[in-house]
């Protein structure tokens, strides 16, 4: 996608484009929208990256709470975003055995009972 589409985006089209960048806060594409223009694909970048250094670490930690946990319900259930659902099924996270998915499942608990947020890491590589 070049940059000049980019710019000329409306500000719905751009939440539609951008807004699950960061899994479930469109709030963050809606803030940057209004930094427009932006020199180049970097430059977007870097404008989502400074908006969540800007935050403060409440702010940064809901952003991880809006992640579903990896092999967790929602991937049970079908309800992640297409984007989760692409991460998780690459990752092969949608194929584990029961086995496997338990263990997910507790290190999933124990990292959020210690940190109180999820265990988060880009799955797709
Ligand atoms: N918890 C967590 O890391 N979730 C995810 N990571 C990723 O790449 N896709 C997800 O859904």
């Amino acid at each position: 996608m070049d940059i000049e589409k980019v710019n000329s985006m409306d500000f719905g089209e751009f939440v539609d484009v951008f807004g699950n960048v960061i899994e479930r806060c469109p709030l963050i594409a809606a803030a940057v929208w209004s930094q427009r223009p932006f020199s180049d694909l970097e430059d977007l970048k870097k404008h989502f990256f400074a908006f969540i250094d800007a935050l403060p670490q409440s702010g940064q930690e809901g952003i991880l709470r809006c992640h579903p946990d990896l092999a967790g319900s929602e991937l049970r259930r079908g309800t992640l975003t297409a984007e989760s659902q692409r991460e998780q099924s690459a990752a092969g996270l949608t194929s584990l055995g029961a086995e496997e998915r338990l263990r997910l499942a507790e290190l999933n608990a124990q990292y959020r009972a210690r940190f109180g947020f999820p265990f988060v890491l880009a799955a797709r590589f």
